[in-house]
C-alpha cells in the first residue's frame, strides 16, 4: 500500500536510483573491496566488465592487452574477476601438471550459451579425460602415417587447382580461401569420413559458411554470458530462420556421422576411436557429432590461418622466401618426394612456420582458466581461488621482453642465432602446453609443411598490391578476420 502511494512516476525514479545504487555499489566493491582490488588496470576495466567486453567487440583485445602490460606491468586486471598474464612462468604455473588441483576452463567462454553438449574442447577434467584418452590413437604418429594417403590425396588437388587458376602468374589467386579448402576437406575427412567438396567445387560449402557465421557469434555469446537478461532477450528474440539453419546445420553433420559409422569402426581417422567406444560409453549421436564438429573447427581454421600468415611474412620478406625456397628445392629430386618424413628435417622451413606461428598465432587471445580452490602461485604471485586468469599469445610474443624486435620476421631467432640469443623461447606456446594442449598439433605440422613445402617446389611467389597491408589491417573475434590474401603464383620452369 506505501509503495502503491508513492505513484508510478516515483515508483519509476526509484527503481533508476536503486539500479543505480546497485552499479555504484558493485563498481566500489571491485575498485576496493574485492580479492584482486591490488592489481593494477585502467578504472573501467576494474570496475566493470564492460571494458572487456568493449575491446572484445572491437576486435582488439590481444593488441590492447600488450599495451596495458607495457603500461602497467606483467600482472593486469582487465575485469574485474580477471588477470591477464606477460610473464613466461605463467604457462607453466597456470596449464602445467600440479598436485593441488588444475585449472579448469571458464564455463563462462568456453560454453556462453546452457544446454550445448560438451566436448573435448569444453568438458569438464573426468570427461575430458575420457574423451582424450579415446580420441588420442587418432593423433598418434602411427595415425599420422596411415592418414598420410588420404591427405596427399587432397593436397594433390589443392596444388592442380592453383595451377589451373593462376593463370601462369599473370591472375591473382586468394591463397587465404584455397588453404581454408584445403584444410576443411582435410579435416572433414578425418572427422567426418567425407571432405567437403571446397576444393573439388572451388568454393566454401554451404556447412562450412555457416560453421564462420556461428564462429563470429561466439564473440556476441560470449559478451552476452555476462549479461544473462540480456542474453535471454537476444536468444528470444532471434529471428526463427537462425534456429532453424542451426538445426539444418546440426542435423547435417549428425547425417554425416551416420554415413562414416556405415564405414565400418576400422578406418584410420580422428573418430575411430570414439566410435569403438560408442556402445560401452552410451555415447549419443548429438555428443559424437560435438566432437567431430569441434574437431572440424580446431583442425581447420586454426592450421589454415598459419599457413595463410607464413606465406605473406615469406611474400613480403624477400630474402626469407629465397633462402626457405633454395631449401626446399635443393633437397627432393622431384615433387613426389615431399612427404611428411622428408619435410620434416628441413630446419629453415620449421623456423618459418614456428616464427609466423609467433608473429600471428592462431590462438591469438587469451583462453580463461579458473584458479582452483586454496588458489594458487601464478609467476609468483598469490592469486586467490576463483579468480579468472589467461595468457593473450599475441601479446606475449610481441613484447620486446621476451623477444627481440618482435614485430619483424626473423626465422634465424628459432636457429640458435646470437643475435636472438637473450629471447626467452619459452614463452612461446602456440599450441599451449599440459593435458588440454594441442591434440592436433602433428597433424597440422604435417599439413603446414607439406602444403608450404609443395606450393614453393611449385611456384615463385609473388604479393598483389591490395595485399601488402594484409595483416596489419586485421582484427580478432576470436580468430583472425582475414580478407583475401592476393598473390601471383608463376609455375616454376622445370
Ligand atoms: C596451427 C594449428 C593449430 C594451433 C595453433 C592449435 C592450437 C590449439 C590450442 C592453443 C589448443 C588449446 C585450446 C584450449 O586451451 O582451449 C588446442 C586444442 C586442441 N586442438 Fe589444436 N591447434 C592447431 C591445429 C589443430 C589440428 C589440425 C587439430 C586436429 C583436429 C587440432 C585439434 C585440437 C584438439 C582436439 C584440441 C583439444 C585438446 C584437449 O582439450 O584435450 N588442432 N589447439
Amino acid at each position: 500500500m506505501a509503495l502503491l502511494s508513492l505513484g508510478f512516476g516515483n515508483l519509476v525514479v526509484l527503481g533508476i536510483a536503486s539500479a543505480f545504487l546497485y552499479i555504484f555499489g558493485y563498481a566500489i566493491y571491485n575498485l576496493y573491496f574485492h580479492p584482486l582490488a591490488k592489481y593494477p588496470g585502467p578504472l573501467l576495466m576494474r570496475a566493470t566488465r564492460l571494458g572487456y567486453c568493449q575491446r572484445l567487440l572491437k576486435g582488439t583485445m590481444p593488441f590492447d592487452v600488450l599495451e596495458l602490460h607495457k603500461q602497467y606491468g606483467d600482472v593486469v586486471r582487465v575485469a574485474p574477476n580477471e588477470l591477464a598474464f606477460a610473464d613466461p612462468q605463467a604457462w607453466k604455473d597456470i596449464m602445467g601438471h600440479r598436485t593441488g588441483g588444475e585449472f579448469e576452463k571458464w564455463d563462462k567462454f568456453y560454453r556462453p550459451v546452457e544446454g550445448v553438449p560438451t566436448d573435448i574442447v569444453n568438458a569438464g577434467r573426468e570427461e575430458h579425460g575420457l574423451l582424450r584418452r579415446t580420441m588420442a590413437h587418432g593423433f598418434s604418429d602411427r595415425s599420422m602415417r596411415d592418414q598420410q594417403p588420404l591427405i596427399k590425396g587432397y593436397i594433390d588437388l589443392l596444388m592442380r587447382r592453383l595451377t589451373e587458376n593462376c593463370d601462369d602468374g599473370k591472375k591473382t589467386v586468394d591463397l587465404a580461401a584455397w588453404y581454408n579448402f584445403t584444410t576443411f576437406d582435410v579435416i572433414g575427412d578425418l572427422a567426418f569420413g567425407e571432405g567437403f567438396g571446397c576444393l573439388e567445387k572451388s568454393e566454401y560449402h554451404p556447412w562450412v559458411k555457416n560453421l564462420f557465421k556461428m564462429a563470429s557469434a561466439g564473440t556476441i555469446f560470449q559478451i552476452m554470458s555476462h549479461y544473462p537478461a540480456l542474453m535471454k532477450l537476444m536468444l528470444a528474440l532471434a529471428p526463427k530462420s537462425l534456429m532453424e539453419e542451426h538445426e539444418k546445420h546440426t542435423e547435417n553433420a549428425k547425417d554425416k556421422l551416420r554415413r562414416r559409422m556405415e564405414m565400418g569402426q576400422d578406418r584410420a581417422d580422428l573418430v575411430e576411436g570414439l566410435l569403438k567406444r560408442k556402445d560401452e560409453w552410451g555415447l549419443t549421436i548429438d555428443k559424437l557429432q560435438a566432437n567431430s564438429a569441434i574437431l572440424i573447427i580446431g583442425g581447420s581454421e586454426t592450421t589454415a590461418t598459419l599457413l595463410a600468415g607464413a606465406t605473406f611474412l615469406l611474400a613480403t620478406n624477400p630474402a626469407a622466401l629465397k633462402k626457405l625456397t633454395e631449401e626446399i628445392r635443393s633437397a627432393f629430386e622431384s615433387e613426389d618426394e615431399i612427404d611428411y618424413a622428408s619435410v620434416s628435417v628441413l630446419p629453415y622451413l620449421l623456423a618459418c612456420l614456428d616464427e609466423a606461428l609467433r608473429m600471428y598465432p592462431p590462438v591469438p587471445t587469451g583462453l580463461p582458466r579458473v584458479v582452483p580452490k586454496g588458489g594458487a602461485s601464478i609467476a609468483g604471485h598469490f592469486i586467490p581461488e576463483d579468480s579468472v586468469v589467461a595468457i593473450h599469445q599475441w601479446a606475449m610474443y610481441h613484447n620486446e621482453k621476451h623477444f627481440k624486435d618482435p614485430f619483424s620476421f626473423h626465422p634465424e631467432r628459432w636457429l640458435n642465432d646470437p643475435t636472438f640469443g637473450d629471447d626467452r623461447k619459452e614463452a612461446f606456446q602456440p599450441f599451449h602446453l599440459g593435458s588440454r594442449n594441442c591434440l592436433g598439433k602433428n597433424l597440422a605440422y604435417l599439413e603446414m609443411r607439406i602444403i608450404l613445402a609443395r606450393l614453393l617446389w611449385n611456384f615463385d611467389l609473388k604479393i598483389a598490391a591490395d595485399s601488402v597491408d594484409w595483416m596489419e589491417k586485421q582484427k580478432i573475434f576470436n580468430f583472425w578476420d582475414k580478407d583475401a590474401l592476393n598473390v601471383y603464383l608463376t609455375p616454376r620452369k622445370f
